[in-house]
């Protein structure tokens, strides 16, 4: 379930506009050329990759990488020795300049890629996924959207229905449920692309530059509410992003990577408490961490 469901939301693996999977397609003027339907979803589920996702993670660790390693088959060394956890309810960001093999990280935690060696120990079978690209299925509308994941794992209807309004209200979506993504700004496709993870519970969150696409507001906005997320459902979480403070504003340790191959320069501790308001990220000591990390990041690229 793990790697369908990664790649089931995966960009780089699904583009329901791009006939990837299965026969039946339908055109309508509202939605485009070539826009499929819910009964691609069976193929859908087919894996791209198969692999064991992981050795089950010790005791109070949600995610381990050791020595993990990324070289692609056109010979281009993407990552080089990784080593770091993240321990249970820990949120941990990880920055590192354009190329450095941020995405792959988290293509190779998602089980949607594999380390060419190394091993990467994960605690939990269903992770949240939420990816750059909200990869909602246009004719479904946003409840429809949301339960999609409950829906492909057999959650009988009730709970399904129960499970979709906890997460709808979770993500600030109540009054939206019956929009399609088209009617949706940025940002709440976005808030619809966390919903549709919060179904299943996430012990661990991984996230993929999720807020990059979109404005400076938007974007402190949504941190705000993942931070709000965390504050009440305690997952570990992996945040891959290219801003030095949003790592600082949203994380308790930052990884800052080397320019490619990504090695681990630093691991840099954030030392304030949660709950954290967008106030914090004008704050001296705010100013400090985001400065010490800034300069491990400039080391990478002497
Ligand atoms: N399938 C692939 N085959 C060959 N090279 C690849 C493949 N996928 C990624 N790469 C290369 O691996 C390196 C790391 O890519 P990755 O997308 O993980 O970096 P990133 O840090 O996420 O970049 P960005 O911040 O720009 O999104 C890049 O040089 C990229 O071109």
């Amino acid at each position: 379930m793990a790697a369908d469901a990664a790649m089931m939301l995966d960009a780089q693996s699904y583009d329901p506009g791009q006939r990837p999977f299965g026969r039946s397609f339908r055109r309508t003027r509202s939605e485009g050329p070539g826009v499929a339907d819910d009964s691609e979803l069976p193929a859908v589920r087919q894996p791209a990759v198969r692999h064991d996702p992981g050795a089950p993670a010790p005791a109070g660790i949600a995610l381990a990488f050791t020595g993990v390693g990324k070289i692609f088959p056109d010979g281009t060394e993407a990552l080089r020795d990784i080593s770091f956890t993240v321990g249970d309810g820990e949120f941990v960001a990880v920055v590192g300049p354009s190329g450095s093999g941020k995405s792959t990280l988290l293509r190779i935690a998602s089980a949607l890629t594999e380390p060419s060696y190394g091993t990467v120990a994960v605690s939990t079978a269903v992770p949240g996924y939420v990816f750059q690209d909200p990869t909602l299925l246009p004719w479904r509308s946003v409840e429809g959207n949301v339960g999609l994941l409950a829906q492909l794992d057999g959650v009988p209807k009730p709970e399904r229905r129960r499970l979709v309004a906890e997460a709808i209200s979770l993500a600030g979506l109540a009054g939206f449920e019956r929009h399609r993504p088209t009617a949706l700004s940025g940002g709440m496709r976005m808030r619809v692309s966390l919903a549709r993870a919060l179904t299943v519970r996430p012990s661990l969150f991984l996230f993929d530059e999720p807020f990059s696409a979109l404005d400076e507001i938007t974007r402190q906005r949504l941190g705000q509410e993942v931070l709000r997320l965390y504050g009440q459902e305690r997952f570990a979480g992996l945040f891959i992003t290219h801003s030095v403070v949003e790592s600082v504003w949203l994380a308790s340790r930052v990884v800052v990577l080397s320019t490619r191959p990504g090695r681990v320069l630093a691991e840099i501790d954030v030392p304030f408490d949660y709950p954290r308001q967008v106030e914090l990220r004008f704050d001296a000591a705010f100013g400090r961490t985001a400065r010490t990390v800034s300069e491990a990041l400039r080391e990478s690229f002497a």
